[in-house]
């Protein structure tokens, strides 16, 4: 399973490396001071840096967001840790976020599980706000946003909540008989890796992902990746979208 690589000891980490909040008279009780939180969102999504009335100190890179989407096993994940390698973005899987909350007994666990594994979508304030978090502790502006938004709610709670849209948004596209191969040898232990869980996750996909990506082709955001073949020749048709945009993401 693709989860993040960093330790928890390099996120706490992170809390400290936040700019400090005039507000607040610790580094760590500025991260849960809302004013500064939204200053630091308004300046990601503004790119505009913040000045020492704003109440924090500035941050100088606006966030770079790649939306990654395909269906159950289409090889999101796989091609994430490629480009996490090549091209140095955050990987933030929200499969992965949900998956940690249900492992940390959180208050949304048990929900969070039984939707998993009836293949459904989790509220999208719950992710949204997953997604929130890893990236006000991130200090990589780069974001890889692997199996989001999964449908026209969670598009529209991203859009609304963080004020921001994507700039790049890959589609692997692949057959579903070579998805449901994929999944059911993954062999990870997941509890939505069955036969059953994945024909509901297919309809899913179907009826609520689709009109995200035709939504992202009428924008002109959407790259359409042919997601068949080795992992490397998959690999070579993402190389040059990023090569591209390397100059603006830096
Ligand atoms: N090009 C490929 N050819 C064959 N198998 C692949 C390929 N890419 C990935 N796989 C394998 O297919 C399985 C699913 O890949 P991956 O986990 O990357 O998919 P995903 O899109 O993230 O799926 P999910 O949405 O279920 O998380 C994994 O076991 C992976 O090793
Ligand atoms: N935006 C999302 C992403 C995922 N889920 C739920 O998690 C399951 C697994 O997701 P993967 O990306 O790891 O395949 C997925 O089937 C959903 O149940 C979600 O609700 N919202
Ligand atoms: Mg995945």
């Amino acid at each position: 399973m693709p989860v993040s690589k960093k330790p928890i000891a390099n996120r706490k980490r992170k809390r400290h490396m936040l700019p400090s909040c005039r507000s607040c008279s610790t580094h760590t009780r500025c991260l849960l001071h809302e004013a500064s939180k939204q200053q630091i969102w308004k300046m990601f999504t503004t790119g505009i840096p913040l000045q020492e009335k704003d109440g924090i100190f500035p941050r100088h890179k606006a966030p770079f967001i790649t939306f990654v989407l395909g269906g159950p096993g289409s090889g999101k994940g796989t091609q994430c840790a490629k480009i996490v390698e090549t091209f140095g973005f955050n990987h933030l899987s929200a499969g992965d976020l949900l998956r940690k909350e249900i492992a940390s007994n959180s208050e949304y666990g048990s929900m969070i599980l039984d939707t998993i594994k009836e293949g459904k979508i989790v509220p999208s304030e719950v992710t949204v706000k997953l997604l929130r978090r890893e990236m006000e502790l991130s200090d990589n502006h780069k974001f890889l946003i692997d199996g989001f938004p999964r449908s026209e709610e969670n598009r529209r709670a991203f859009e609304e909540i963080m004020e921001a849209e994507p700039d790049v948004v890959l589609f692997f596209d692949c057959p579903e008989e070579e998805m449901v191969k994929r999944v059911l040898n993954r062999n990870q232990g997941r509890v939505d890796d069955n036969i059953d869980t994945i024909k509901k996750r297919l309809k899913v996909f179907e009826a609520l992902n689709i009109p995200v990506i035709d939504h992202y082709a009428k924008r002109g955001k959407l790259h359409k990746i042919n997601a068949v073949g080795s992992e490397d020749e998959i690999f070579e048709q993402v190389r040059p979208i990023f090569a591209a945009y390397q100059h603006e993401a830096k």
